[in-house]
């Protein structure tokens, strides 16, 4: 069962809202014949009985009109102001979850511009845009009433509506394709410039300021050359549609007046011609003017409509007991999202709760890719990595992260406070918090610091050094408690007083029965592994006690390229 199936079932619960805009949109429409039914007779029949009562009561019923006409309004706009918002309360968690698992399928799929574009569709949807469209199926209305006028005066009209139509068509030929290319580009630049500024001080130290800013450059005028060809475009036509408008004033009234003079038309009925034709033509005009806007959601509408069919929704899952922590994986074949090319095969083994198995090879052996395909972050094409026997995508994804502790090789933290990372962003007791980095060895070198746990970290904990925030997010991977921990590389950038802390978690762990996979060469925590596999050239070469395995005589016969390496590396830590 799926909570969100679409993004056009999403969109449903839009309908009701856009149904009262419609009729909101008809009921104003309609009023707008309050200005030409006055002046008709304002013309026709106070002018020639010359009846200050008539003007008197026609000029209330018109202001009452006109005042319910802009009550309508009034409410218009705000239906719309709280369709927006409830537009938001449907779509923004559904989309936030695809655009995470978006960019966990493909990572160059700029996914993240989804949020941008949800924004772009409900602006339109809720703004003028909408509104604009709604008008446009009363033209015929309009164009009907000139009709009844005359047919000359009908003509004239319907010869205007369509020169302003066929102008919209021309608009949209010639400016759409350049209007997502310059949208590419300028997501593309955007994106540059995103993943750019977030490697500043490399930027600075390495002196690539020149060439990065020369390569943005070139990105943002590409964007600029094509705006700027697109509005160059639209703006002939826009030019072109307000002086069809203008020479149609003129022409209706000349139509109308040359009517008078045939007596077949009244003087009343001239004046309201005019300001009928007005009405007929202002949707059309408006819908000039929106184009673009127009194009932007429409494109923003089809790509968030692919994200929502390419990527499924949350499967609600039946809430499994809390595991174990028996962890085991069958034939596990791993290739990196949106390929098939492995670079992980034939991964087999099982480990009890309390058992610590560390993972070995060269550089580049398909560590920490099996270790993202341990902890469900990489799909496995075949074979599955099993929690107390049940494959991982059987679990609820939120739960998973709760039972699954994970240290990544990249130490990455979020714009927040020590605390809320530790906790990771959920609703957390100080003493659960504590409790973890007390675990993790973490309490003393957090409390040293001026804000303790209310220190603010940037993007990347900028202001902490490295080891520090290593130690950090081990106390995030152990929040919770987690019945499993897969740390990759934990000791990579921790010093002494670091590295024995790890020790002393590691051991804690285990003593409380907690499973414990781990990347590293340290000897310090080979010697705490139960078991140890060695991987090389992506291949598992060897699973079993640590004390076996790490004989060089255990190790299976590699490739002739990568032998000396594992085998060199396999010697060290058994000695
Ligand atoms: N996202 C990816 N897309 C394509 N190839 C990848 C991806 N991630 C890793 N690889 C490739 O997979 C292979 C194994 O990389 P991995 O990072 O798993 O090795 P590792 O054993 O952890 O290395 P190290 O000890 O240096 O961290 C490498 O050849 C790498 O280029």
């Amino acid at each position: 069962m799926n909570k969100s199936d679409t993004f056009k079932d999403a969109l449903r619960s839009y309908r009701a809202i856009f149904g009262a805009v419609v009729l909101f949109s008809a009921a104003i429409n309609t009023l707008m014949f309050v200005g030409p039914l006055y002046m008709l007779q304002v013309y026709d029949r106070v002018l020639q009985s010359r009846s200050e009562v008539t003007l008197i009561a026609l000029t209330v019923i018109a202001v009452t009109m006109l005042i319910i006409y802009g009550v309508l309004e009034w409410i218009r706009s705000r239906v719309l102001v709280r369709a927006g918002m409830q537009f938001d309360n449907v779509m923004a968690s559904p989309l936030f979850s695809r655009v995470v698992s978006s960019a966990l399928a493909a990572p160059g799929a700029k996914s993240e511009f989804a949020l941008v574009d949800i924004d772009r569709l409900r602006e339109f949807l809720t703004g003028s845009g909408l509104i604009s469209l709604c008008d446009v199926p009363w033209v015929p209305v309009f164009l009907a009433v000139c009709f009844f006028f005359h047919p000359y005066i009908g003509w004239v009209a319907t010869a205007g509506a369509v020169v302003i139509f066929v102008l919209a068509i021309l608009n949209e030929f010639t400016t759409k394709k350049t209007l997502n290319d310059a949208n590419s580009a300028s997501q593309a630049a955007q994106h540059f410039a995103n993943t750019t500024l977030q490697n500043v001080e490399v930027i600075r130290a390495l002196g690539m300021e020149t060439s990065l800013r020369g390569r943005w450059n070139a990105m943002h005028r590409k964007t600029l050359e094509l705006q700027a060809t697109a509005s160059d475009r639209a703006g002939v036509l826009v030019s072109a549609s307000k002086f069809v408008r203008m020479v149609l004033q003129v022409a209706i009234l000349c139509t109308g007046a040359y009517l008078v003079l045939e007596r077949e038309m009244s003087p009343g009925m001239m004046v309201a011609a005019s300001i009928m034709m007005g009405r007929a033509l202002a949707p059309v005009d408006q819908v000039v003017g929106q184009w673009k806007q127009f194009i932007g959601a429409r494109s923003a509408y089809n790509r968030l409509s692919e994200l929502f069919t390419r990527v499924p929704g949350e499967t609600e899952r039946l809430q499994l007991p809390a595991p174990t922590g028996q962890f085991s994986t069958e034939g596990l074949v791993i290739a990196p999202p949106g390929s098939r090319n492995p670079i992980v095969a034939g991964v087999s083994f099982a480990l009890e709760p309390g058992e610590a198995l560390a993972l070995v090879g060269p550089s580049g052996a398909g560590k920490s890719s099996l270790v993202r395909a341990l902890v469900g972050v990489w799909q496995p094409i075949a074979g599955g990595v099993r929690l107390d026997g049940s494959e991982l995508q059987h679990w609820n994804k939120d739960k998973l992260g709760t039972y699954v502790g994970y240290l990544p090789q990249t130490v990455e933290l979020f714009a927040g406070t020590i605390a809320e990372n530790i906790a990771r962003f959920r609703d957390a007791t100080a003493e659960e918090i504590v409790l973890a980095s007390q675990r993790a060895g973490v309490h003393e070198m957090i409390q040293a610091l001026p804000d303790g746990y209310e220190t603010q970290i940037g993007i990347s904990g900028r202001q902490l050094s490295g080891g520090q925030r290593q130690r950090i997010v081990l106390a995030r991977a152990l929040f919770g408690d987690p019945a499993v921990l897969i740390l990759d590389e934990p000791n990579a950038n921790l010093d002494m007083d670091g590295e024995e802390a790890l020790v002393r978690s590691l051991k804690d762990l285990k003593a409380r029965n907690r499973t414990v996979i781990f990347v590293s060469h340290k000897i310090g925590l080979l010697a705490l592994s139960d078991k140890a596999l060695i991987l090389a050239d992506g291949r598992m070469r060897a699973f079993g006690p640590t004390r076996e395995v790490l004989q060089p005589k255990a190790v299976a016969p590699l490739p002739v390229v990568n032998q000396p390496a594992v085998a060199a590396r396999a010697m060290t830590v058994a000695s």
